[in-house]
């Protein structure tokens, strides 16, 4: 099955668009993980178990685990949700970008080491360092457009021939790039109103939107600027409100990542 095939049956299924976001911090996790080796991996797949009902997509953020040497652990987080969930898409955030022959190995790193549905790309360099990702054919390349840092209006929105580079990036990836039909764009839910510009030009291309939650974004403007005319067409990523949310209440951190998980998924719903 492709990626936009299996996100829409997801978005269907569990009436959801949100992404839950696998971003384990060591300094954060509930204590009853420091000493074990395979921390990580339970933590995850604990917040896997609780919010699958509720998600239309897993994103682990590869950085968490390459920084503690947890790589074999992301591997078995894949492997996992995958066996246990295969109808929700997992989607690698590694934001790579390099000459097509590396950008090759990244690709056999994030589709055939991992697993993963899609993997998140840098356009920086361009065509020929997006192809490779897309010789695996129904696998999902999903380019960053408008990212949800602050710092990313220093380039993103540079004037290209009368148009931000970022609206450029949207109207390449729609009308050039998207030959497999398998790509997405990440757009952030801090800038709703360049999230309406781009909904606006790459008609129901699905988007990638992480920034509500810790990051403060207004899901009300979220959904209500990016959303398709299906009441659809995002994956609205939270990770570390989700992950952690015990430890403003003092819950059971499986219960907590849950209640706000469903908290979330219904606060979006509300707007689609
Ligand atoms: O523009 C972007 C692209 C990716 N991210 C990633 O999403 C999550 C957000 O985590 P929160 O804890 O919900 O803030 C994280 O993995 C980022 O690397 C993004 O925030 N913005």
């Amino acid at each position: 099955m492709t990626f936009i095939n299996k996100l829409s049956a997801a978005w269907t299924a569990n009436d959801s668009l949100l992404c839950v976001g696998l971003d384990p911090d060591m300094a954060k996790l509930p204590a009853q993980f420091h000493g074990d080796p395979q921390g990580i991996y339970h933590f995850c797949r604990e917040i896997i178990d609780a919010t699958a009902d509720l998600a239309c997509a897993f994103k682990p953020q590869i950085a968490y685990f390459a920084a503690l040497s947890a790589e074999g652990q992301l591997q078995q987080i894949c492997d996992y949700a995958r066996a246990h969930y295969p109808h929700i898409p997992l989607i690698l955030d590694a934001k790579r970008g390099d000459i097509g022959a590396t950008a090759r190995q990244y690709a056999r790193e994030a589709y055939d080491r991992y697993g993963a549905d899609a993997v998140t790309v840098n356009p920086y360099m361009g065509f020929d360092s997006v192809a490779p990702y897309m010789e695996w054919r129904e696998r999902g390349v999903i380019i960053l457009c408008r990212t949800s840092n602050a710092g990313g209006s220093d380039l993103q929105f540079l004037d290209v021939g009368g148009q931000p580079l970022y609206q450029h990036v949207a109207r390449l990836v729609s009308e050039k790039w998207n030959a497999n039909g398998q790509c997405a764009l990440v757009v952030g839910a801090t800038f709703p109103e360049e999230l309406a510009q781009v909904r606006a030009i790459v008609g129901d291309m699905p988007l990638l939107v992480p920034g509500i939650g810790a990051q403060g974004g207004d899901i009300a403007a979220t959904v209500t600027s990016g959303r398709t005319a299906d009441g659809a067409g995002m994956m609205i990523n939270s990770s570390r409100a989700i992950l952690y949310a015990a430890q403003r209440t003092g819950e059971d951190f499986a219960a907590a990542a849950r209640r706000v998980a469903e908290e979330t998924r219904d606060a979006i719903n509300q707007h689609r």
